[in-house]
């Protein structure tokens, strides 16, 4: 796989805060990157930073350049965390007239058809609902027909269809073979498309991996189930790290459901209703991120 983007020791401040501290990752061609993190983590920072818009201190190249050059502009779609509105510019003059700046573009009325946006091309910006502004965002992202899109909470304000609509045009265009980075809070969309996730707490990468990696890293598995066995039974069983007793049932969670079933195994036939979860992406994150988890414990849980 190509390297499209490479980050060493990437730092950047505002003033005097700062805002990203010591990052390094690359990104591969046709790679679906979700971008995660917390509020004011430094997220839309680092695209910025990518695209040229901030200078950072480390190194960065991206297409093997420096962030900015002009040969990286057609390689790159953008879609920016706050939508344009700009007055008496009908969606179709905009699409046409970023079009004609690209010698790459696709077809406005194509790509307005394909995202079916076509009912929308004569209104003008400012007479857009949100949700449209935002679908309209992502037909600019796509119109220079890039190599790589950048798309900050692309699906913020979407109603249900619209939303399913995006996730389907992703999964194309990463047959495509288009580099997406995808910023965004709806981590349970994100599981369903990214190769790789970044979870980014305080300026820094805290986990860079596939969710099957997360998972495996930050694994956790809570196991529920009834039986007539005294609770006493359970509370020291290989791999299990928290025991819980309620009216009707008995709750484990296991760092290794292999190794707590194979222990249990005899008693299996008594234990009833018996439910095994793995913990979703959301769980792990809130467990990566959340106040008071130290950056030493998450970087020994996700062995970065
Ligand atoms: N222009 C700016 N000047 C000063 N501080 C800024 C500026 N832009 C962002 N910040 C600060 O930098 C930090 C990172 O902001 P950033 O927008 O990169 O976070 P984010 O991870 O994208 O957050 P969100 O999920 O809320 O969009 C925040 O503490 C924010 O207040």
């Amino acid at each position: 796989m190509q390297t499209l983007i490479q980050a060493k020791q990437l730092s950047f401040s505002y003033g005097s805060k700062k805002v990203l501290t010591d990052i390094n990752f690359e990104i591969y061609s046709g790679e679906i990157i979700g971008l995660i993190g917390e509020n004011g983590a430094g997220k839309t920072t680092l695209l910025n930073i990518l695209l040229g818009s901030y200078k950072a201190d480390g190194q960065l190249h991206v297409f093997g350049r420096q962030p900015g050059n002009k040969l990286n502009k057609a390689l790159i779609g953008v879609m920016p965390q706050n939508d344009m509105r700009l007055q008496s510019v009908t969606v179709a003059d905009l699409l046409t007239e970023v079009a004609a700046c690209y010698e790459t573009s696709l077809n406005p009325k194509e790509v307005l058809r394909d995202l079916q946006l076509s009912d929308l091309a004569r209104m003008r910006l400012t007479r857009l609902s949100g949700g449209q502004l935002r679908r309209v965002s992502f037909a600019i992202a796509l119109i220079s027909n890039p190599e790589v899109l950048f798309l900050d909470e692309p699906t913020v304000g979407l109603d249900v269809n619209a939303r399913q609509d995006f996730w389907r045009r992703i999964a194309l265009l990463k047959q495509q073979g288009k580099t997406i980075v995808i910023i965004n809070h709806y981590l349970n969309e994100i599981e369903d498309v990214a190769d790789r996730i970044l979870i980014m707490k305080n300026g820094q990468f805290v986990f860079q991996g596939s969710l099957g990696q997360l998972q495996q890293n930050f694994r956790q598995v809570k196991m529920t189930f009834q039986t007539r066995l005294p609770f006493s039974h359970f509370q020291s069983l290989p791999a299990v790290i928290k025991s819980d007793q309620t009216a009707d049932s008995i709750q484990l969670v296991t760092t290794s459901e292999d190794q707590t079933l194979a222990a249990l195994s005899t008693d299996l036939p008594q234990l009833h209703h018996l439910r095994i979860e793995q913990k979703s992406l959301e769980d792990i994150f809130i467990a990566l991120t959340r106040k008071g988890h130290t950056d030493e414990s998450i970087q020994k849980a996700t062995r970065i």
